[in-house]
C-alpha cells in the first residue's frame, strides 16, 4: 500500500470493484406448470371441484368477471388428483397450511429451474459462473427456502450469495430486478440470477358469500415462474446486453396500506385486493415515470417509449392506458400475458419483458423505441419503476 493516504486506496478499491458500465438484462427465460385451463371453463370446474353448485350467485359472478378480465387461459400446478388427495384445500377454515407447504417447497424451485435453464441457456455461459441469486416468491414458508433449492437444482456455485423475498406478491418481480442492478453495478463481474415463482395452491379454496377476494383471485391469478440473468459489463461475443438498467426506484402510494394484502394463515393464504386499486395506481403512475425521466436528464413522450407492465388486471392498464394518453397497442405485450397466462403475481413482468423482447425481434411494432420502462405493483400500495434502454442492434442479434 505505500504511503498512499488510506482514502485514496480505498477509492481505488471501490473503483476496482465496481462494474464500469450499466446493469442489463443479459438473458430470459419461463416456465408454467403442465395443466392449462381456459378461462370460460374455469367458473364450472373451480364450483364443481370445490363442491359449491348450489352457490349460484357467486357462480354468476365469476362467470362475469372472467368475462371482463381480458383472459384467455391460465396454468396451474393443482389439479383434481391433487385436490382429491388434499379434500380440505377447498376449506380456508381447515389447518391446510402445512400440507400446502410441503406440496410448494417441491414445486416452486423446480417450476424456477425450468424458467432459470432457459434463462442460463439464452444468456449463453455456464451456470457455475452465477455469482448472485435472488428468489421471489409468496408459495412457500420454509428454510432453507426455494433459492437453497434452486440453487442445487441448477449445480450453482457453493460461494453464490442468495438472497430470499417473501411474500412481495406482484412488485416481487420488479423488486428482484432492481436489487439486481444494485449488486451488478456494484461487483465487477457479477452475474445475478433473478428467479421468481409462484403456485396459487397456497391461496386455492373454495367460494364463500361475503368473501369477494375470492372470487376476484379465482378470475385472475395463475402459475408460472420467470427468470433472468443480469449483469454489467457484457463480455461479448457470447453475452449481449437485451435491456440496459437505466435507473430504477420504489413508491409508496400514501393511505393505500390496506388496499391489497396478504396473510399466511392455517389455512393457506389470504388475500384482499380492493377495487379502488386500478384507480389509485392508474392516480401514481404519472409522478414515478415523471420523477425517473428528470433524475436521468432524458426527456420523454410517453408514447415514445416501449412498456411493460404488471398486468395485475385488465382495469390496471386501461386506467394507465388512459391517464398517460398512451396509443391503442402500447400495452400490447402486458395484455397478450395478461391473455394467455393471467395474473402471475411477480413473475408475471418477467412474462412481459420476454414477450416484448420476441416482438422487437419479430418486428410486429411498427417501430422500436430505444427508451421503455418496466413498472409493477404490490401490497403497500407499492409501485416499482425501473426506465431500460435497448442498445443498438442488441435484440436483432437474437433473431440470427
Ligand atoms: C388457474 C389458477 C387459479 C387459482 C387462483 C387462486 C388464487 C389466488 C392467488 C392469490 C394471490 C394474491 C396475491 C396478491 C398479490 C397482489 C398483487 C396484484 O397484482 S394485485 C391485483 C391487481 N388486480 C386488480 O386489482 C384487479 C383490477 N380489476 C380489474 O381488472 C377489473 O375490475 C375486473 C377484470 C376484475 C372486472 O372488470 P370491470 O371492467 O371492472 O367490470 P365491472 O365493473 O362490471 O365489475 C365486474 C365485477 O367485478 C367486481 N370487482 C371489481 N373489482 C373487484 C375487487 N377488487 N374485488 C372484488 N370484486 C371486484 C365488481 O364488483 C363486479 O361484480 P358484480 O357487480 O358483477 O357482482
Amino acid at each position: 500500500m505505500g504511503s498512499a493516504p488510506a482514502a485514496t486506496v480505498v477509492g481505488e478499491i471501490r473503483r476496482a470493484q465496481r462494474a464500469d458500465g450499466p446493469a442489463a438484462v443479459l438473458g430470459i427465460g419461463t416456465a408454467n406448470p403442465p395443466t392449462c385451463m381456459a378461462q370460460d371453463d374455469y367458473p364450472d370446474y373451480y364450483f364443481r371441484v370445490t363442491n359449491s353448485e348450489h352457490l349460484t350467485d357467486l357462480k354468476a359472478k365469476l362467470t362475469r368477471i372472467c368475462k371482463k378480465s381480458g383472459i384467455k387461459q391460465r396454468f396451474m400446478h393443482l389439479n383434481e388428483d391433487l385436490l382429491a388427495a388434499n379434500p380440505d384445500f377447498t376449506d380456508r377454515t381447515s389447518a391446510s397450511l402445512d400440507a400446502r407447504v410441503d406440496i410448494a417447497s417441491a414445486a416452486v424451485p423446480e417450476l424456477a429451474a425450468s424458467a432459470a435453464a432457459k434463462a442460463i441457456a439464452d444468456w449463453g455461459r455456464p451456470a457455475t459462473e452465477i455469482t448472485h441469486l435472488i428468489f421471489s416468491t409468496y408459495s412457500g414458508a420454509r428454510a432453507p427456502s426455494a433459492d437453497r433449492r434452486l440453487a442445487s437444482l441448477l449445480g450453482l456455485s457453493p460461494t453464490v450469495s442468495r438472497t430470499m423475498l417473501n411474500l412481495h406478491g406482484c412488485y416481487g418481480g420488479g423488486r428482484s430486478l432492481q436489487l439486481a442492478k444494485e449488486l451488478a453495478e456494484n461487483n465487477r463481474g457479477a452475474r445475478v440470477l433473478v428467479a421468481c415463482s409462484e403456485i396459487t395452491l397456497i391461496a386455492f379454496y373454495g367460494p364463500e358469500d361475503g368473501c369477494p377476494d375470492n372470487i376476484l383471485g379465482q378470475a385472475l391469478f395463475g402459475d408460472g415462474s420467470g427468470a433472468v440473468i443480469v449483469g454489467a459489463d457484457p463480455v461479448g461475443p457470447v453475452e449481449r446486453p437485451l435491456f440496459e438498467m437505466a435507473f430504477a426506484s420504489q413508491t409508496t402510494i400514501p393511505g393505500s396500506e390496506d388496499d391489497i394484502s396478504m396473510e399466511i394463515n392455517k389455512g393457506g393464504m389470504a388475500y384482499h385486493i380492493s377495487n379502488k386499486v386500478p384507480r389509485l395506481i392508474g392516480g401514481s403512475v404519472e409522478r414515478c415515470l415523471i420523477d425517473a425521466f428528470d433524475a436521468l436528464g432524458v426527456s420523454a413522450k410517453w408514447n415514445d417509449l416501449f412498456w411493460a407492465i404488471h398486468p395485475g388486471g385488465r382495469a390496471i392498464l386501461d386506467h394507465i392506458e388512459e391517464v398517460l394518453g398512451l396509443d391503442g397497442g402500447k400495452l400490447a405485450a402486458s395484455r397478450h400475458v395478461l391473455s394467455e397466462f393471467g395474473n402471475m403475481s411477480g413473475t408475471t413482468v418477467i412474462f412481459v419483458l420476454d414477450e416484448l423482447r420476441r416482438r422487437r425481434v419479430a418486428k410486429l411494432e411498427s417501430e422500436a423505441p430505444e427508451w421503455g420502462v418496466v413498472m409493477a405493483f404490490g401490497p403497500g400500495i407499492t409501485i416499482e419503476t425501473m426506465v431500460l434502454h435497448t442498445p443498438a442492434g442488441s435484440l436483432e442479434l437474437e433473431g440470427n
